[in-house]
């Protein structure tokens, strides 16, 4: 393994990426900042943009870890999924291009990193916290289903959070666009589609919702609703929809959390219908959150609420 985790000369060299990177397409000059950590094939640094001073978050892939042609259409998946998406809570897609040795893909700046991280620092989040993530992240994903993709893979970690604490999903690595309806009955006679063709082009969207009620849960809980020692084990009480909500969730935050875990893809909730439900309309909704909130639980003000 390559030296300390730090900047120093020795990371440069074993990443052969330099202090300054340069986009010739746009003639745009970055210099490579602190180190933020690791995303698939990339190492992530900060970017900051020497022509506008904004500081971005910068995948650097080396073209040498691309050794396989899945890998290629991989990454180039999520570039062609991830760029033409424009939403206040969608990782904002600034730009990507490539040099001889890397490929760079720079995203909005999320400088609060993740829900993974308030919940290990926190354990669990106050109702009104979750009413106010949940929220923003249901209408990430109401904006996301709409542009015809399918997340695929909502989890607390692709919950990125900005400056002012809001949220950005992330990481459209495993992003897909719905199979096309049209394609599906043009390419065969509909007495030919099989049932869980259609059904499979419906039940994608229903994950992400499923995913959605797993994120809730963990953030009310502490833990995700099946997680166990073995995967063996998680996936039995998946299938079996085996889980148990405490009674330390309000009754409206249950009844939501059990209408979104439906085994069931289609008696799940729309995202408009999840919108709706009394755990949003009825009880203490916060317009904004202090960033003290990403270590201790935030006292709310009358006029901070909604
Ligand atoms: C660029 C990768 C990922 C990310 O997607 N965003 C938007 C992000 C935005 N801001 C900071 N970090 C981000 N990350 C972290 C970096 C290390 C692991 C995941």
């Amino acid at each position: 393994m390559p030296g300390p985790k730090t900047n120093s000369p020795s990371d440069n060299e074993d990443h052969n990426v330099p202090k300054f990177i340069v986009d010739h397409s746009t003639r745009t000059t970055f210099m490579k900042g602190r180190f933020l950590g690791k995303g698939g094939f990339a190492r992530v640094h900060e970017l900051t943009d020497l022509t506008t001073n904004v500081a971005y978050a910068g995948k650097i892939i080396p073209k040498s870890r691309i050794t396989k042609p899945h890998h290629k259409e991989k990454i180039a998946r999520e570039i062609e999924v991830h760029r033409q998406l424009q939403h206040k809570h969608v990782v904002r897609f600034h730009r990507y291009f490539e040099d001889d040795s890397n490929v760079y893909i720079i995203l909005e700046n999320c400088s609060m990193r993740s829900l993974v991280h308030v919940l290990k620092y926190r354990r669990t989040l106050t109702e009104p916290e979750v009413r106010f993530f949940i929220h923003q992240l249901a209408e990430g994903v109401a904006y996301i289903h709409g542009e015809g993709i399918i997340h695929r893979d909502l989890k607390l970690g692709n919950m990125f959070l900005s400056q002012d604490m809001n949220v950005k999903i992330g990481d459209f690595g495993l992003a897909t666009r719905t199979a096309d309806n049209r394609q599906v009955t043009i390419c065969g006679t509909p007495n030919y589609i099989a049932p869980e063709v259609l059904n499979k082009c419906g039940h994608f969207y229903q994950a992400d919702i499923w995913a959605i009620g797993c994120i809730m849960y963990a953030l009310l809980v502490g833990q995700p609703p099946f997680e166990t020692d073995t995967l063996k084990e998680t996936y039995s009480r998946i299938t079996n929809n085996q889980y148990v909500i405490p009674p330390l969730v309000s009754s409206h935050g249950r009844s939501l959390i059990t209408a979104l875990l439906h085994p069931d893809p289609k008696s799940r909730p729309s995202v408009p219908e999840l919108l709706r439900h009394d755990f949003f309309t009825k009880g203490l909704f916060p317009r904004s959150l202090p960033t003290l909130a990403c270590t201790q639980v935030p006292q709310f003000t009358v006029d901070s609420l909604v």
